[in-house]
This record gives structure tokens, sequence and C-alpha cells, in this order.
């Protein structure tokens, strides 16, 4: 699973820390459902001591009051912020506004110590795959369609104009998440940053059926018809009989039955679950 990882991960390292440097604010985008799994080892050090705004995406989709449970027991350095968002509709994407703002004070204070002019913060999105990053970057860039986004070219680099006080350089970062121990690799596999092409997703689909079980969310339940009393075998056969996932004969697919319960986790079917 990992024989892609280091020369990509390397190579991709440097070319953010590169980019980072043109850069007066990162906004880190992580996933709402794994807020700790979705976090790569090296942001500290890519970002080094940028300001540094950390969404939790897809917030629709997590269990929030777990979700921020964990968020407030982590250690929040100066400097770095965090808000949780759902940027497929508008939730949270105000309170992004009120960060960039007390962020853009911060560096206006700065400048003018140094006597320059104040002009709008410079800032990169990245984030894991499938996070959200376009999204995020699509909502931005809503609100600010007002004021008139347009490209600029300064230093080589696209930048996207949002507002007075921010413009955003037009791609996103992609780093890699960490793959040290297998349940962070099923997390990811299971919320959808590791492509099942790559993936044993029966083995991802089993395993988060471990977890979904015991939640007891009514939406699970009725989704698949199950009563609470089935083993993870007669899961399998509830659901490729109802939905007609057979191999050939009567024996059930196994692999689109794991397809389809991973599908409809994701997208929110089963209910809202945080998976750290
Ligand atoms: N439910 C929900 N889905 C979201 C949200 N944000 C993004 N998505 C979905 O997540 C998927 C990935 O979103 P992208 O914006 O393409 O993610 P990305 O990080 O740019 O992806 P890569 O380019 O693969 O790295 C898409 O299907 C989005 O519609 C959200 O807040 N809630």
């Amino acid at each position: 699973m990992i024989n892609w990882y280091p020369g990509h991960m390397f190579k991709t390292k440097k070319a953010l820390t590169d980019q980072i440097k043109l850069v007066d604010v990162v906004l880190e985008i992580r996933d709402a459902r794994i807020p700790l799994s979705s976090k790569n080892p090296d942001i500290e050090e890519i970002c080094k001591n940028k300001p540094r705004i950390v969404l939790f995406n897809k917030k629709d989709l997590a269990d929030v009051e777990k979700t921020e449970e964990i968020l407030k027991k982590l250690p929040w350095p100066e400097g770095v912020y965090y808000c949780l968002v759902e940027s497929k509709a508008t939730g949270g994407i105000k309170e992004v506004w009120n960060i960039i703002e007390k962020v853009y004070g911060y560096y206006k204070e700065k400048w003018s110590g140094k006597g320059l002019r104040p002009r709008p913060l410079r800032g990169m999105v990245v984030g894991i795959p499938n996070v959200g990053k376009s999204t995020v970057i699509n909502r931005l860039l809503k609100r600010s369609v007002k004021t008139g986004a347009r490209p600029g070219v300064t230093r080589g680099v696209q930048w996207i104009k949002l507002s007075d006080k921010l413009e955003l350089m037009d791609t996103p970062g992609v780093l890699w998440p960490k793959l040290g121990d297998m349940e962070v690799g099923l997390k990811l596999g299971a919320t959808g940053s590791i492509s099942d092409e790559v993936l044993p997703v029966i083995e991802v689909a089993n395993w988060l059926l471990k977890i979904l079980y015991p939640y007891r969310k009514p939406e699970f339940f009725n989704r698949f018809n199950l009563n609470g009393s089935e083993n993870l075998n007669e899961i399998y056969e509830k659901i490729g009989r109802r939905r007609g996932l057979f191999l050939r004969g009567e024996e059930i697919d196994y692999q689109k039955v794991a397809l389809v319960i991973l599908k409809e986790f994701r997208q929110g079917l089963l209910g809202r679950y945080t998976l750290d």
C-alpha cells in the first residue's frame, strides 16, 4: 500500500516548502471525521512559523460533538487557529473570514512597524487528497464574487483575489497523509483519502462495520434493513440480496457490497461519525 510513498513524498514536501515561502498564511484542510488522522505529520515543519488556519471540513458528515472534544484537547499554539466547516454548504465559512481578519490585523501591525503599506494576505490551501481543498476555495470564492475575484500574477505564481484582505494561490498543495499504522490507513480509506483501487476494500468495509454497528445509529440500520443482531457475514448477505449484488447464481459479491458500504458511508447516508 505504501510503495509509492517515499519518492513522491520527498518531492512534494520540497515543492510545498518552497511555495509556502511565498505566502503569509496557510489554510490547512483536514477532515472533521478524522481530525487527527487527516493531518500531515510534517505540516509544522513545512509551514515553519507561518500563521495557519486549520479547517476541519465535512462537518456535515462528522459527529461534531466528538470532533470538538478531540480538538479541545489538542495544543493550539499562538498563530494557529481552527474551525469546523461544511464547505459544500455555508456552514462555518463566516468564521473562517473572522479568523482571516485576525491574521490580517497581525500582519497590518507588523507591516506598519516596518513602514510598509498593507496589502491582501497571500494564502495557500493545503491538505491530503480528497479532504475538500477545491471545494473550500470555491466556497471562499463565492463569498467574494461581489468584490470581483480575478487572478493576478505575482512572483510567477497565479493568485486569486478574494477580498481586499486575502488572495489565494490558485492551486492547492497536496500533502501525503501519514500512513504509519494500519488503523490510520483504514480511516483514510474509509473516508476516501486513499483511492479504492489501491485499497483492500473488504478489509476497510469490515473495519468500518465494526465501528458503525455499536454506534447504533438508526440511519445505518434503516438504510440496510438490519435489526442489530446480525454478524458480519449476515450483514453482507442482507445488503447483497437487497441490492442484487451477486457474483453468479446466488453467491454474494462481497467486493461490491463492500464498495456500497464505503460509498454510502462517505455520502453520509449511514449517519454522522467521527472515526478518530
Ligand atoms: N458532504 C460534504 N462533502 C464535501 C465537503 N467538501 C467537499 N466535499 C466533497 O468531497 C469530495 C472531494 O472534494 P474536493 O474539493 O475535490 O477535494 P480536494 O481536496 O480538492 O481533492 P483532491 O484534488 O483529490 O486532492 C467532493 O466529492 C466534494 O463534493 C463538505 O463540506 N461536505
